[in-house]
């Protein structure tokens, strides 16, 4: 079905004040939070404040790196054993390529990244990533606190939870199409890790499914950041939040630049206790997210007859 004007994914204005824990303004950005969560798996943040100079060199970093020759940007960058790295256009995916870093918001990570792809080094891609992620996890950090207090979970368990929490910057590049070619660029999908931030460049093309399996176009613009749920956190809310579906299609004649910031969880997730009642009783075993991964990138999802994350730690 078309796009249509019914449905309205929440739209938070980030300001100084709603920034403060406990503000007015707090309280009603949390609450849309979770509704956005509840309902559509994703919100958007309208951050005025987010230098256009910073989105404007982060595109520029991801266009100078996604032009560097393909044997270039298959060099091993990740120290994880089995991480994607970069992803080529493939037979699936003909229009889509991308490639990721790991722990960006850690300068040393950042620099080893970047020699990696520029071993006479590359000071501004450096702190071009390294700044844009450490906005994105401030970011990420608000809506954790954010769901953390709107369901009434113990903040003792708010430091662990960022602690554990590992972040993957990835840079997405979608070429134009052939006339005979379809124009989606990443099919449906749910992302597989705990939440994902989406900062789109001029071309649009994200598209958000909504439950009664309507697409919406979600516009970029150089202050919006699309937060969206992944598998991991819907297990996290025993099914209370929804992981969000969507995919790209790209209907203009252009070359289209998207970034994501992915967040995973290290060690094991459980539901915290406050999330269970008699309503809602438990529905996933301890999840560990790297495992998950491994079992989409084994091709063992696949196989699946239910929705993977079912299969792969539901209680029935
Ligand atoms: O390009 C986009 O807007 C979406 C990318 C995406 O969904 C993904 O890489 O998981
Ligand atoms: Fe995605």
């Amino acid at each position: 079905m078309d796009s249509n004007t019914e449905h309205k994914i929440p739209v938070i204005c980030l300001s100084e004040e709603n920034f403060k824990p406990g503000s007015d303004s707090w309280v009603l950005a949390s609450k849309q939070v979770r509704h956005g969560l509840e309902e559509y798996g994703c919100f958007e943040i309208v951050y005025d404040e987010f230098p256009l100079q910073l989105h404007n060199s982060i595109f520029g970093a991801a266009k100078d790196l996604l032009d560097l020759p393909e044997e270039t940007k298959k060099r091993k960058s990740s120290k994880r054993p089995g991480s994607l790295g970069y992803v080529p256009q493939r037979p699936i995916t003909p229009l889509y390529e991308s490639i990721g870093i790991d722990s960006p918001n850690i300068l040393e990570e950042a620099e080893h990244f970047s020699n990696v792809m520029w071993p006479e080094g590359n000071d501004t891609f450096r702190e071009t990533v390294h700044s844009f992620s450490k906005r994105l996890v401030e970011l990420y950090e608000m809506t954790i606190r954010m769901v953390f207090e709107n369901y009434g979970v113990d903040m003792k368990v708010f430091n662990p939870l960022m602690e554990s929490t590992f972040y993957i910057l990835r840079f997405f590049r979608y070429r134009t199409r052939q006339p005979n070619e379809s124009n989606v660029g990443l099919d449906s999908h749910t992302d597989v890790n705990f939440i994902s931030i989406l900062h789109q460049h001029e071309v649009e093309g994200l598209q958000i499914k909504t439950k009664d399996h309507q697409w919406i176009d979600v516009k970029p613009s150089p202050s919006s950041f699309i937060v969206l749920a992944g598998d991991g956190l819907m297990v996290w809310g025993n099914d209370r939040v929804r992981a969000c579906e969507h995919r790209a299609i790209i209907k203009e004649n252009k070359v289209r630049y998207c970034i994501g910031l992915f967040t995973i969880m290290k060690g094991l997730v459980h539901v915290p206790e406050e999330l269970l009642d008699d309503d809602h009783p438990l529905r996933y075993k301890p999840f560990d997210n790297f495992g998950y991964m491994r079992f989409f990138i084994s091709g063992e999802a696949k196989k699946c007859t239910v929705p993977a994350i079912k299969a792969f730690c539901g209680i029935d």
